[in-house]
């Protein structure tokens, strides 16, 4: 690649939607100089990343494919810290993540407008969620010719099986129509690939010399112009840190776009000089803007993963999550050989969106009652929890799997009502973040059971599962060490709002204060969304990209 002089648009951060964004305008004007700086490597066709099966062990052997953010200790957690991953790497969460297919409720969207910001209701942006996708399974509106490629076909029966469970026995039980069903997932059914943004939006235009990506590279700060004196700054480029940690700075005549996602976007506006004036004042940033909504609304889903053992003859995916090389070898000739077997699985086959019975809204409590009344029961298509099967061991004790078959159950909360926030602690852009996601601080965050109930279930792997106190069906358990609870679909530190609202975009994506200078990513999403987030990344990256090539004056495919 040669670097070019100076670019059109830069962006800081080549995640998944950053990936959306510099791809469709690249796309429809390629004389766009963009340059994406990533913190993590290129992906490119590597194993890990494209083979589906292999999402498990890759974020379970804690390489460099995700940063591990680890939180301040809270009461809610027994007083232990827990750790909260983010995807690295051309592609972000999207080449890393977990590939289940969820979509957000279209109450969530229109949510999203109603807090000031025309142009994202479901109306709006539902055409935008199915021109990313060509979705494989039957069904009416979803896309049929976007890049990225949906499809669900079972390996294993323990799906199946859970949604028996749930027709049969749980006849009163509440649900909204997505998901209710076998799970789709973001693998392309016709190669066995990963369908992620790095590969979709922007390897396949490789031969575009004006798209480029650095990747292993920092951005540590926006470097701002004065527009006139007294008037509002503007941004015009990047100061970022190779991988020898040699500061550069690179310039962009048009626009620069902050895609660092959830934890980084805010941080580089902290490290801007744009955030909270306490807070700069205590780090010695100049300040640039006062928007002390920076890395405030930390949202995210909480997520117990519990495991059961299952029968010997029950096809799980044991072999490729856990097993050794030799074990896995005979799953990766046979995807290399034409793209199918259980290679192409996350092993996530089955899935409910809930929403409680009266009985059980009965045994929630008081507490839960007022949030069901307010929240809940307005909005009939947002679910109070997601519960899925995996059809193999999902936790990290690898004795668990020592001659045992397991599956397990994910239980997810989509709306807690707690909310948390990330800072920068120092102006180094290597240094960790202090994080408090709130995870679990409102007691109306709770959880339910099925498991058991279903015919591979042979026992609970009881060092796993979550000890309640007495009395309590909400509180987490007194062990020590670190807690996995959340999901991790973290959205919300750099809020689309009116800034007197606590806003830090408007619904251009602008940043309050400044010029040229954008937010695209899940950060912006001022609310939670009633699925898991990838989704909703592909649409703010496509609602991005039609906005930015609206102001440049760039036609795009429809
Ligand atoms: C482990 C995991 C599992 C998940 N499972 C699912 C799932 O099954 N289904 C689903 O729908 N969603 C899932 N998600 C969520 C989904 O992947 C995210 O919502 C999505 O990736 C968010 O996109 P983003 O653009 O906001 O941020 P990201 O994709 O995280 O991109 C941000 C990028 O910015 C880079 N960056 C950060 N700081 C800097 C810096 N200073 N300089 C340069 N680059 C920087 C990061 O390396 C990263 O590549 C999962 C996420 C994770 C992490």
């Amino acid at each position: 690649m040669q670097p070019l002089e100076t670019y059109d648009i830069i962006f800081a951060g080549g995640g998944a939607t950053a990936c959306v964004v510099a791809g469709r305008l690249a796309e429809a004007d390629p004389t766009l100089k963009i340059l994406i700086i990533e913190a993590g490597k290129h992906t490119k066709d590597d194993p890990i990343y494209v083979q589906p099966a292999r999402f498990f062990a890759n974020l379970a052997s804690g390489g460099e494919s995700c940063f591990y953010h680890i939180a301040k200790p809270s009461e809610a957690l027994g007083n232990r810290p827990c750790i909260i991953p983010s995807g690295r790497g051309v592609g972000g969460g999207s080449v890393v993540n977990m590939l289940m297919y969820t979509r957000a409720s279209p109450s969530d969207y229109d949510d999203w407008e109603a807090l000031g910001n025309p142009g994202w209701s479901s109306t709006d942006l539902i055409p935008l969620s199915n021109k990313a996708e060509t979705f494989e399974p039957h069904a009416t509106n979803h896309g049929s010719s976007g890049p990225i490629k949906i499809s669900g076909i079972a390996q294993t029966k323990i799906g199946s099986e859970f949604l028996a469970v749930a027709a049969a026995r749980d006849k009163e039980r509440g649900h909204t129509q997505d998901a209710n069903d076998l799970l789709p997932t973001y693998v392309s059914s016709e190669t066995g690939r990963r369908s992620d943004t790095a590969h979709h939006y922007i390897y396949n235009q490789s031969h575009n010399e004006n798209l480029q990506v650095l990747a292993h590279c920092r951005v540590n700060r926006i470097i701002f112009e004065p527009v006139l004196r007294f008037l509002n700054d503007r941004a015009v480029g990047v100061e970022y840190h190779t991988a020898h940690d040699k500061s550069v700075e690179v310039y962009a005549s048009k626009l620069v776009v902050v895609a660092a996602g959830t934890f980084g976007s805010p941080s580089i506006l902290e490290r801007s000089g744009i955030g909270s004036p306490d807070l700069l004042k205590a780090l010695d940033i100049r300040q640039i803007v006062d928007l002390p909504a920076v890395g405030e609304n930390y949202q995210d889903h909480n997520l117990l993963l519990v495991p059961y053992h299952t029968s010997e003859d029950e096809q799980t995916l044991d072999e490729i999550f856990h097993g050794s090389a030799e074990q896995i070898k005979p799953h990766a000739d046979q995807w290399l050989r034409d793209g199918t077997g259980k290679m192409t699985s996350n092993g996530i086959e089955a899935g409910i969106k809930i929403r409680p019975n009266a009985q059980e809204l009965q045994v929630l409590g008081p507490l839960f009652a007022r949030r069901w009344q307010e929240f809940f029961v307005p909005k009939p298509d947002k679910p109070v929890m997601f519960i899925g099967t995996m059809a193999a061991y999902g936790g990290g004790n690898s004795a668990a799997v020592a001659g045992r078959k397991m599956f397990t159950v994910g239980y997810f909360t989509k709306y807690p009502a707690s909310i948390g926030r990330t800072h920068i602690g120092s102006q180094d852009p290597y240094a960790p973040l202090d994080v408090e996601p709130g995870f679990l601080n409102r007691p109306e965050d709770w959880s339910r059971e099925m498991a058991r109930r279903m015919g591979c279930f042979r026992g609970e792997f009881v060092a796993e599962h979550p000890q309640f106190h007495a009395g309590s069906a909400a509180i987490c358990g007194e062990a020590e060490g670190p807690v996995g609870i959340d999901a991790p679909d973290i959205l919300g530190t750099c809020p689309m709002k009116p800034r007197a609202q606590g806003g830090v975009v408007d619904s251009k994506l602008n940043v309050y204060g400044v010029k040229n200078l954008k937010v695209a990513d899940m950060s912006i999403a001022p609310t939670n969304v009633g699925s898991n987030t990838y989704n909703t990344a592909l649409v703010v990256g496509e609602k991005a990209a039609v906005i930015i090539a609206e102001e440049l004056g760039i036609k795009l495919a429809m």
